[in-house]
């Protein structure tokens, strides 16, 4: 009799602790969008590089070039380098263009509609100097709730003069290629969120390690690739 009390007495204690401690929800993870810029001089292969990235992640493709005024575009078109003047509008735009996203899609939407397009977002820009690369970062910092990566495609000067020399129908020619490297400030080590990939070898294997660099990264910070798989 008493063992069955003492039973009773713990089914209760058992039961209010149900009640009043419900078990912790699991852990919601806090995905974040992110933009990825795909840098270096002109002919370093950018273009090609951040639309297949694109079109393998399904992220949203931007062309930096885009974004410069007509007179940016006839100044390279003659040559001529751009000057920090030059490319401080441009900069900004593209600054701006970082919040610029569709919203995330909401995750129970029955509508018959295809999805929109995952809110990640790659988009190529020379981003030569640091102080350019800064003015990205507070861009994502203002924004926010949004993470950004660099990639820096690293080739040396005569491939990419050759590789600019070949491609057709570009504004920017090789001739704008040795201005680049003067005003190029490589990635520092102390710009940690700053990928590295070399270009002098093949499309297809500078291609592969992009991918599987910003998808480890991605995965790193918060999973969020893979979350929106
Ligand atoms: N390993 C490589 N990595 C990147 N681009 C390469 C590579 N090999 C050849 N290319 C070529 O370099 C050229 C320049 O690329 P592009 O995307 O126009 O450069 P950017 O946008 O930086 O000016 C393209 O014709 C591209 O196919
Ligand atoms: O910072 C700059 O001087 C320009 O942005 C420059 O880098 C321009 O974008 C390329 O010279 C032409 O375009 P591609 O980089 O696509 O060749």
């Amino acid at each position: 009799m008493g063992d069955s009390s003492a039973l009773l007495d713990l089914q209760e204690q058992a039961a209010e602790t149900i009640v009043t401690h419900p078990p912790d929800p699991p852990p919601q993870r806090h995905l974040h969008r992110w933009i990825w810029f795909i840098t270096g001089p002109t002919a370093c292969g950018k273009t090609t590089v951040a639309k297949a990235l694109a079109a393998e992640l399904d992220f949203t493709f931007v062309e930096g070039d885009d974004f410069h005024p007509k007179a940016n575009v006839d100044k390279m078109s003659r040559g001529e380098p751009l000057t920090d003047d030059d490319r401080a509008g441009w900069l900004q735009a593209l600054r701006e263009h970082e919040t610029a996203q569709p919203p995330r899609p909401k995750p129970n939407d029955s509508s018959a509609s295809p999805p929109p397009p995952l809110p990640h977002m790659v988009m190529t820009c020379s981003a030569l100097k640091q102080h350019y690369r800064d003015v990205l970062r507070a861009g994502a910092v203002a924004a926010g709730d949004l993470r950004i990566g660099f990639v820096f495609l690293d080739g040396p000067e005569p491939l990419l003069a050759t590789r600019a020399a070949v491609r057709k129908g570009h504004f920017a020619g090789p001739e704008l290629v040795h201005s680049q490297f003067l005003a190029l400030e490589r990635p520092g080590d102390d710009e940690g969120d700053v990928i590295l990939v070399g270009v002098d070898r093949a499309l297809e294997d500078t291609q592969r390690d992009v991918t599987n660099k910003v998808k480890e990264v991605m995965m790193r910070d918060d999973g969020s690739y893979l979350a929106l798989q």
